[in-house]
């Protein structure tokens, strides 16, 4: 059951906030909705967006400015929280890169953490969701997102390539079992096998893939970003798109940060892109 939280005029479709009782987390969760006008008459393709640390379902839809282009494309546009809330597990907002507001769309196997923070699975019951519930195009939905949430839509996509088609990411965490932010994460929610850690590092995915996505995938990097050199290894996923014939579009930025001004500015590209991608008839 959906629960309308508010919904606003927005380019001639509709920004909408949901709540519904998620069966995965065992809690109440948020995300937001961009109805572009075209879904008032028939089943549009749709973008799942997934943040970075510490943003919420609101941020993307306030801050990236993807409304104008989505309406002229007909994207629908669908953005999770980005952990459970309330959950309760001791220490759980103690840090802001790890528990509340950084979910990192794996489901936990430790202790504490393993009952509610199961945002991978989170994000396919999501997806079943908005498929029966609102006009989407199953056959056509795309995934992206921004640091961990870059992680979060090269992950789901590369384990998923049937659900999400096309893919794309604003300075992903590209390699995380060799960042602090990775290396964090997997321990506390994922233990200390690194054998686990494989599953959800997208280089290593990327490494042993077979089928490339067809449109390619399209990465963008901006070389301001402080957390570059240390966190998101850009280059371990180049590498492995190109031991795995995967074509690639990494486009790297002079002067750009890691924030919303930086995602703004290109946003219309990745939309532009995945419109592209998801109509090209499937492999
Ligand atoms: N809190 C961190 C920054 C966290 C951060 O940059 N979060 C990114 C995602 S990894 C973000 O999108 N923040 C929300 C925003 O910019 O509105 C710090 O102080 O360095």
């Amino acid at each position: 059951m959906l629960e309308l939280v508010s919904e606003h005029a927005c380019y001639g479709g509709v920004q909408r906030f949901y709540r519904h009782d998620s069966r995965e987390i065992g809690l109440p969760m948020r995300f937001s909705v961009f109805m572009p006008p075209q879904a008032g008459h028939g089943a549009v393709p749709a973008l799942f967006y997934l943040a970075g640390l510490t943003c919420t379902e609101e941020t993307f839809m306030i801050k990236a400015g993807a409304q104008r282009v989505a309406a002229e494309l007909g994207l629908m546009l669908i953005a999770p929280d980005t952990s459970p809330r309330g959950a309760g597990v001791e220490g759980e907002s103690e840090s802001w890169d790890f528990g509340v507001g950084a979910g990192f769309y794996l489901d936990a196997t430790q202790p504490g953490w393993a009952k509610h923070y199961r945002m991978y699975s989170y994000i396919h019951e999501l997806h079943e969701l908005v498929a029966r519930e609102l006009p989407v195009d199953a056959s056509r939905i795309g995934i992206f997102g921004h640091s961990m949430g870059g992680h979060g839509a090269l992950t789901m996509a590369l384990k998923r390539p049937d659900v999400f088609r096309t893919v794309s990411a604003f300075a992903p965490i590209a390699a995380p079992s060799k960042c602090p932010w990775g290396v964090k994460a997997f321990t506390g929610y994922l233990g200390e096998d690194k054998a686990e850690w494989a599953q959800y590092d997208a280089s290593m995915l990327m490494a042993q893939s077979k089928t490339p996505f067809p449109a390619g995938i399209l990465i963008d990097q901006g070389l301001g970003d402080k957390f570059l050199q240390e966190q998101l290894y850009p280059q371990a996923f180049e590498a492995a798109c190109m031991s795995a014939e995967q074509p690639l579009t990494l486009r790297r930025h002079e002067g750009y940060d890691h924030g919303y001004y930086f995602i703004s500015t290109f946003i219309e590209d990745h939309l532009r892109f995945h419109y592209e991608g998801l109509t090209l008839p499937v492999a």
